[in-house]
């Protein structure tokens, strides 16, 4: 049987190019509505495993997705990114002028925002994701409504573009990550882990961490702090870093579980940028 991916979205959005171009492009999907399904679809194992947007580099990081890995204890076992252009789409026949409505993913209208400035009159609704709004502005013939999603969406559902590349900065890009739910083979080639410190409160405990990722030559490419949410104003680190030998990982890994509260390794894997 073939594997499914679980990914957040429909035919066309991104998380399903991700996915095509990942697993190949024959990849079956479990198609869900929110993160929180994809995290769902792996656990219930409707699918073997699943794409998650984690960060863009104009809007940011969604931090609640590091919160649902961390939670269920999804494993990191690969990343991917793909540039990403807007285009503002709606059915053939309508003007820039009609749109009453703009609907997409909210990461979506995150990357737009400057392109919408120029016309308040614009209503931005936050929708489950870029090419569902498509699909029903043509089964439900929605006229003044416009949707922000890719040239291939507005191909598959017959809409038209009005305007191209409406996302803020040219170089726009989303970083993907490939999970499972289970323990995985070692992923040959791996260069890069993902890492969760809780650490002590106390004066210099990051930096002496830092301290110790440098003297072993790991080159950190992000650091994210996010909220412990049972210990109000406490924070865990999700720590990514490119190693050489992961041998030698492996030990950096040993000297670091003295110095923490909690270590949590949520991946090993091939860095998707080399
Ligand atoms: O709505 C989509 O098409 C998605 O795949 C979601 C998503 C995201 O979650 O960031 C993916 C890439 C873009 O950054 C915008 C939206």
């Amino acid at each position: 049987m073939r594997e499914k991916i679980a990914i957040q979205g429909i035919e066309g959005s991104f998380h399903h190019q991700v996915a095509r171009e990942y697993f190949g492009q024959e990849v079956l999907v479990d198609e869900c509505r929110s993160f929180r399904e994809v995290a769902d679809s792996l656990l219930a194992n409707r699918a073997s495993g699943a794409v998650m947007a984690i960060e863009n580099s104009t809007a940011g990081t969604i931090l609640p997705n590091y919160a649902l890995i961390d939670e269920h204890n999804l494993q990191i076992t690969g990343e991917h990114y793909i540039p990403i252009y807007m285009n503002l789409m709606v059915l053939p026949g309508q003007k820039i002028t009609d749109i009453k409505k703009v609907c997409s993913h909210p990461m979506a209208l995150l990357q737009c925002q400057t392109f919408f400035k120029d016309y308040p009159k614009m209503q931005l609704i936050e929708d489950t994701d870029t090419a569902e709004v498509a699909k029903r502005i043509r089964q439900q013939n929605l006229k003044k409504v416009a949707a922000v999603a890719s040239k291939a969406v507005a191909s598959i559902y017959g809409l038209e573009i009005l305007q191209e590349g409406i996302q803020t900065m040219k170089s726009n890009s989303t970083r993907f990550l490939v999970l499972s739910s289970k323990d995985t083979t070692p992923v040959s080639g791996a260069n890069k882990a993902s890492l969760k410190l809780v650490l002590e409160n106390k004066r210099g405990s990051l930096v002496s961490i830092l301290n110790i990722m440098r003297d072993f030559d790991l080159d950190m490419t992000k650091i994210q702090s996010v909220p412990v949410i049972d210990v109000p104003w406490k924070y865990a680190f999700f720590i990514d870093v490119l190693f050489n030998e992961e041998e030698e990982f492996q030990k950096v890994l040993e000297v670091l579980t003295g110095l923490t509260e909690e270590l949590k390794v949520l991946g090993i894997y091939k860095n998707g940028l080399s």
